[in-house]
């Protein structure tokens, strides 16, 4: 910026492992952001190296970059970002039509991940007939919808008042428990302790790396 270099993240070393649960938390301006860009190809490193699967996203030419954010990457977003003229079940089925899928393949799929977020019955409500915790959950299955490897998510309950947010990380841990890979950054220390691991930055380094205790009864 304006001739001066920014390290935003540095010397960070880590692996997260498939079907693991993580969160990466930390003050403002600590880096979570740019190291979630980092691992989903959406920035590539000045140095060192991010391997996604095996692959080194630096190693993609911007064509290669975009299909493998299309297939590997799912990405949800503190403010949903969801296509306002179209229906839920149309904005789930939009990265399938980008990966090739037929229109009555998409909308099969679509249907049957609205279901998994609790939405079955909101297959044709436009963003702006759902409330903020159904648009985040329209988001996941939109981001889910080609079967990513890893599933990132920036803040992802931001925009959401303190239950809906609870019920939204209760959707996380059950992608967790089936399965998935789950990612996400979050600038609030309670928040993050919904994951299974819990990554926290400071001045663009790991501060600390802990494992989550299962809360009791859980
Ligand atoms: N495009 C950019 N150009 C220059 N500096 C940047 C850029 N993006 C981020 N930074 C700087 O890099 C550092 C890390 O930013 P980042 O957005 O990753 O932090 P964050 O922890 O996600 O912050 P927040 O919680 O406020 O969103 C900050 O000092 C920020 O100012």
């Amino acid at each position: 910026m304006g001739g001066a270099t920014v390290q935003a993240v540095r010397g960070i070393d880590l692996t997260i492992r498939r079907g693991e649960f993580a969160a990466i938390t930390g003050p403002s301006g600590c880096g979570k952001s740019t190291l979630l860009h980092l691992l989903g190809a959406v920035d590539i490193p000045t140095t060192g190296r991010v391997l996604v699967n095996g692959r080194d996203t630096a190693s993609l030419s911007d064509r290669e970059a975009t299909e493998f954010r299309l297939r590997q990457i799912g990405f949800v977003f503190q403010r949903f970002y969801l296509m306002p003229t179209l229906s839920a079940s149309e904005n789930v089925e939009l990265p399938l039509a980008e990966a090739g899928m037929d229109k009555r393949a998409r909308k099969a799929r679509a249907r049957e991940l609205l279901g998994y977020v609790g939405l079955g019955d909101r297959l044709d409500h436009r963003p702006t007939q759902l409330s903020g915790g159904e648009q985040q959950r329209v988001a996941i299955a939109r981001a889910l919808s080609n079967e990513p490897a890893l599933l990132l998510a920036d803040e992802p309950t931001g925009e959401l008042d303190a239950d809906t947010g609870v019920r939204l990380l209760e959707l996380f841990g059950q992608l967790h428990r089936d399965g998935r890979t789950l990612v996400f950054v979050t600038h609030d220390a309670v928040v993050a302790q919904a994951a299974q691991r819990v990554i926290r930055l400071h001045d663009g380094r790991v501060a600390s790396d802990t494992a989550v205790h299962a809360r009791s009864g859980a």
